[in-house]
């Protein structure tokens, strides 16, 4: 499968991408920024449609459906973008209900922007990720961490059975980190869901997940199961990530760049 995003130099952001995932299959997707990390989540969860091959989500080819039928398959599909999409002047409480609208009627869905109507539940999904005492505030209140477990409650109340989460430790400290991951495992297991999670922390995908699967420059690496990665692996994954020894000097821009075109 590949994929490439409408934008820009149309160059292919996946290439030859050979990938399947079991329900109940928990693995991290670890590469360096641009690797298409971002791209491979969005397309698995039928958010970005491949530039070609093959794609399956639970045996059905998204982009042959109707737009009903795709609306249906999505909804077994629970994507966490590394910033969730809350709308500022929400509460806390309705912003992580939403996940629970495809499973409610128009009415229950209006009813529910009014008086909430299961704050319990909310509650008890922002409590696994230490936020039930955020429960009433409003959103654009909140830190970019508490924002982000704040996307991740949705994925709690969501009855997804494939679990995408892009970065989701980017903006939290090491002991949440910690909280987070096994949170979203422990979820992922009980209701025997696949779960995708790309990560900058190596360390803590291989120390939390047994599957890896390696991308850079829009191809798969490797996928291995965790023992079988080694550091000359991800020493060779991340090489050329380092910042430059000279930075260039500004008589050496680009003349595109020295006239500050950017059309
Ligand atoms: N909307 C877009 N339009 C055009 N190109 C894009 C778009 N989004 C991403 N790309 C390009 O696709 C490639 C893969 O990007 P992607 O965001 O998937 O990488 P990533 O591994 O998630 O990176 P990061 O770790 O920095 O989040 C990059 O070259 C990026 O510049």
């Amino acid at each position: 499968m590949s994929a490439r995003h409408a934008g820009g130099t149309r160059a292919y952001a996946l290439q030859g991408i050979t990938l399947a995932v079991r329900p109940g299959e928990q693995l991290a997707l670890i590469g360096p920024s641009g690797a298409g990390k971002t791209t491979l989540l969005a397309t698995l969860s039928v958010g970005h449609a491949p530039d070609g091959g093959r794609f399956e989500a639970f045996g059905l080819d998204p982009w042959r459906l109707s737009d009903r039928e795709r609306h249906k398959l999505r909804a077994r599909l629970f994507l966490a973008p590394q910033t969730p999409p809350l709308p500022p002047r929400q509460r806390v409480v309705t912003a992580v209900l939403a996940a629970r609208l495809p499973q409610w009627s128009l009415w229950q869905a209006l009813a529910s922007l009014v008086r909430p109507a299961e704050p319990e539940a909310a509650w008890r999904a922002l409590s696994r990720f230490n936020l039930g005492d955020k429960l009433y505030a409003r959103v654009d209140r909140l830190s970019g961490g508490e924002r982000q477990r704040c996307g991740l409650a949705r994925l709690l109340l969501s009855s997804a059975q494939a679990l995408l989460v892009d970065e989701p430790l980017s903006a939290l400290d090491p002991a949440l980190s910690q909280l987070t991951l096994t949170t979203l495992q422990q979820e992922a297991a009980a209701r025997n869901a696949a779960l995708v999670c790309s990560l900058h922390q190596v360390d803590l995908a291989l120390a939390h997940f047994p599957r890896i699967v390696a991308l850079k420059e829009g191809r798969i690496v490797f996928d291995l199961p965790r023992d079988q990665v080694t550091q000359a692996m991800i020493d060779d994954l991340y090489l050329n990530e380092q910042p430059p020894a000279n930075t260039p000097h500004p008589v050496d821009l680009p003349a595109k760049l020295a006239v500050g075109a950017c059309l």
